[in-house]
């Protein structure tokens, strides 16, 4: 049976029926809600006054088989407000923990409503979630909102990843409320459609460690192996398995993040995913000037997330969750621990090898040379030195133009040049092919933070959202030299340059 909606909105307007949601193609089969109780409570979103659709992605929708074609744009802003649910949707808020800084605090589903899990025709399982959806139990003394704003920063940032061929959650809609929220200022409400391989964070294992009966850690272990590594179950210890695979799939993905330029921002062991997807775009940000010491999210006073310290904070969560496994690694708890650091030891050396083989194909380097560490190194310092624009270099490189500045005139550069080329002529493969794989390693476009703060302001401002629209258009294709795109091409200017990144939450 269906929950009761909860709901505070007195003149919450009842959208007329004019179609079945279950027509757009919703294929709903809710495995998480059939987990115990203490992993979540069933709850609706709570319904919003006067919804209306900001931004639909067609493409997302297409690819998980739904059919947009039925929805005017009211019915849509009733369907991704969730004052309309699917038949078969199981509304629930999910409980999980974090580390947030260093500590722990019991967390959960503050602001966000999962409607289960949607079987797309090619067989995926995919969490399809609201963010923002209204209060929860585990609201504490949030409003269970969200403002426009950052909603549609995730949906451009999270896209953009997607598009960079980077493990990411997806933004299938963002739709307006009609509502206020009160941050320092009163702000457009917006709740945020997230498609996920699931939801499952270091923190949800972290909950499940500390519930008092101990089944509830091989439960979720158990449930995030059939989820999301399935060929697990054919290995010796499928525990010790899934954490030298979550190891892994995080050492890949931080490794991907720093070879684009971009910092997370907030790396709480809550917003890290075992899927190995990029989650929670709060203050994010892709830096513009190549630092290794850059830090955008105002929260973070001693960046601690900063962009060079990233691999460290994900050691650090992969130990949290390393913990959380402890009971199940070895019956023998010394031979559980002993199992458990060798793993997260491990780290450092996999997350190098990812970053070295991300770096060498940024470079065009196509076999392996053991001084290659320092020629990155050597060319990273010049950049650096020079403020070098971190994306522009590399594609300046890839194209064979290297523009008339400083870094390019630089004799350590000019040194550091004829190195490269000598290295390059040392391998076997030709310079066509080193060039193509550069070309397809480093991005010409990036949803650079002027840009996206230009977007936000027009479209949560003043309704306008072509500038968005434009700059989702030009991050789409970040592989390509599209010339109409270049101006978001370009590096901002000493006033456009946005030096911090908010939460927003
Ligand atoms: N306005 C709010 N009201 C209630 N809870 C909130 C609010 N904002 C954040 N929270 C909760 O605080 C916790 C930490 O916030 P954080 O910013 O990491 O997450 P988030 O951006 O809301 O969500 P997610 O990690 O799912 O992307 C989360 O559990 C979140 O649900
Ligand atoms: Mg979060």
């Amino acid at each position: 049976m269906k929950p009761e909606t909860k709901t505070d909105v007195k003149t919450q307007t009842k959208p007329q029926e004019k179609f079945t949601v279950e027509e757009v193609g919703w294929r709903f089969d809710n495995s998480y809600a059939r987990l115990p109780e203490p992993f979540y409570v069933r709850i609706s979103p709570v319904p919003v006054r006067a919804p209306r659709v900001a931004i639909l992605n067609h493409a997302l929708a297409e690819s998980l088989g739904l059919n947009f074609q039925i929805l005017s744009e009211q019915d849509a802003a009733h369907l991704f407000s969730g004052n309309v649910l699917p038949q078969t949707a199981e509304p629930i808020a999910q409980a999980y923990a974090g580390h947030q800084f260093g500590s722990f605090t019991m967390l959960g589903d503050g602001r966000a409503i999962l409607m289960g899990e949607h079987v797309t025709p090619a067989g995926d399982r995919l969490d399809v979630q609201f963010k923002g959806s209204g209060h929860t139990p585990f609201s504490r003394r949030g409003d269970g909102r969200a403002a426009l704003g950052p909603m549609l920063r995730e949906y451009i940032i999270s896209e953009a990843m997607h598009s960079l061929g980077i493990p990411s959650t997806r933004s299938l809609a963002v739709v307006t409320t009609g509502e206020t929220v009160l941050r320092e200022l009163p702000l457009p409400g917006a709740v945020l459609t997230r498609i996920a391989a699931s939801h499952i964070r270091v923190g949800t294992f972290e909950y499940a460690a500390r519930l008092k009966d101990g089944v509830h850690v091989k439960t979720l272990a158990d449930y995030a192996i059939r989820r999301h590594y399935p060929d697990l179950l054919e290995t010796v210890n499928p525990y010790l398995a899934l954490l030298h695979r979550v190891i892994d799939r995080q050492a890949s993905l931080v490794a991907q993040w720093l070879l684009v330029g971009f910092i997370h921002g907030v790396m709480n062991t809550d917003n890290m995913a075992i899927s190995g997807e990029t989650i929670d775009y709060g203050p994010c940000a892709f830096m513009d000037e190549y630092d290794p010491y850059t830090v955008f999210s105002s929260i973070d006073d001693h960046g601690r997330y900063g962009y060079h310290n990233q691999s460290r904070a994900a050691q650090w969560n992969l130990a949290r969750f390393a913990e959380t496994l402890l009971p199940l690694l070895d019956s023998a708890q010394d031979k559980a621990l002993t199992l458990a650091e060798e793993a997260v030891h491990a780290f450092p050396d996999i997350f190098q090898q990812y970053w070295l083989n991300g770096m060498r194909k940024k470079l065009g380097l196509m076999n392996e040379e053991a001084s290659d560490v320092e020629l990155i190194e050597a060319l990273l310092t010049c950049m650096h030195q020079h403020h070098a624009d971190y994306t522009n270099t590399f594609r300046s490189l890839a194209a064979e133009r290297l523009p008339d500045d400083a870094l390019f005139q630089d004799s350590a550069f000019i040194a550091w040049h004829a190195q490269w080329q000598a290295r390059l002529a040392r391998q076997p493969e030709s310079r066509a092919v080193a060039f193509n794989v550069m070309q397809a390693s480093n991005p010409a476009l990036l949803p650079r933070n002027h840009r996206v703060e230009a977007a936000l302001t027009a479209a949560s401002d003043h309704g306008d959202y072509d500038e968005m629209q434009c700059l989702l258009a030009a991050v789409s294709d970040p592989y390509i030299d599209a010339p109409e795109y270049n101006e978001y091409r370009t590096p901002p200017t000493a006033s456009e340059r946005v030096r911090q990144t908010f939460c927003g939450t």
